[in-house]
């Protein structure tokens, strides 16, 4: 589990993340999101112990990350690309990282296989792909096999197919009993990966919940179409609705079923009646503008 409790930091006067408190769960693959210089990264850096807080607690497991006793087995993080030395190659670059972690020669094929990379593992990091590259990340996060698995903006620099895989991987991980927090600021970008979401703006929490609970958190406007529109406008606002739009009115304040009635009690025909809900990523806009 990753907790943060009132979590702060300050940079002078700039309170990059300010009493942030959120929760991601065991078996849940939980989406953190926020604009740019919104607070994600100093966040993760302080869950993962490389910027200090300036108040609050950012916990792993019930631990600050500097209380962990072994770290690299207790979290896993991808945190930015180029961690790899270009003239190694993917194999040489994990059995390397595999020994600080305790993992076995086994568990690097093991790995390389599940990350994909089992073909391309004695080419040099250096002619990787940044897909590659991501990939070669995940694999080296794993290895020392954490419960707890950070990724800051992974899905950056990953064609369809890698997502694809992206989703497949953290799947199994969290279904296996992982906590997996992952960052982006694009909903769009995360919402085939995610269970739930935290949204932050300005350092603060914005939302916190289950990614299906966005949708129910705006009402969609609907749209209607009839063969008088003037008529059907005023005996739209008469029944109470903010009308606006030409041909195709766009009504506030009635369902679809409510301004089908008006329209049929006004005995205006209606050629097209629909309810336009919003997308995720204005959704996502709303919660996350400052
Ligand atoms: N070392 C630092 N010194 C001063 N200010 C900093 C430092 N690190 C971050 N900040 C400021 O803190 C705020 C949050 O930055 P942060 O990088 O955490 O945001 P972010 O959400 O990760 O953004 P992005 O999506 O662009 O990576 C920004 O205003 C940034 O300028």
């Amino acid at each position: 589990m990753i907790e943060t409790i009132e979590l702060t930091k300050a940079y002078g006067k700039v309170r990059a993340v300010d009493e942030l408190s959120f929760t991601a769960l065991p078996g849940r693959v939980t989406g953190f999101l926020g604009l740019n210089g919104s607070g994600k990264t100093t966040t993760l850096r302080m869950l993962l112990g490389l910027t200090r807080p300036t108040g609050g607690a950012a916990l792993i497991d019930g631990r600050p990350f500097t209380g962990l006793k072994r770290p690299l087995r207790a979290v896993g993080a991808v945190l930015e690309q180029g961690i790899s030395h270009p003239g190694q190659s993917g194999r040489a670059h994990l059995v390397t990282q595999a020994m600080s972690a305790g993992a076995s020669r086994a568990r690097v094929d093991l790995l390389l296989d599940q990350v994909g990379l089992t073909d391309a593992a004695d080419q040099r990091t250096g002619d990787y792909s940044l897909g590659m590259r991501q990939r070669l990340a995940v694999a080296t996060a794993l290895l020392g096999e954490p419960p707890v698995l950070i990724l800051d903006e992974p899905a950056n620099g990953l064609d369809p197919s890698g997502v694809a895989w992206l989703r497949e991987l953290l799947r199994s991980y969290a279904h296996a009993g992982g906590t997996v927090l992952i960052s982006s600021h694009l909903l769009a970008e995360l919402a085939q990966l995610i269970d739930d979401v935290v949204i932050i703006a300005n350092g603060r929490l914005r939302h916190e919940g289950p990614l299906a609970g966005l949708y129910g958190m705006t009402t969609g406007r609907v749209l209607m179409r009839g063969r008088d529109p003037g008529r059907l406008r005023d005996a739209l606002r008469r029944a109470g609705a903010e009308v606006a739009g030409d041909e195709t009115l766009e009504i506030d304040g009635l369902s679809a079923a409510e301004a089908g009635e008006v329209a049929f009690a006004a005995g205006v025909p209606v050629h097209e009646l629909l309810t336009d809900t919003p997308n995720l990523e204005q959704i996502f806009l709303e919660l996350a503008g400052t």
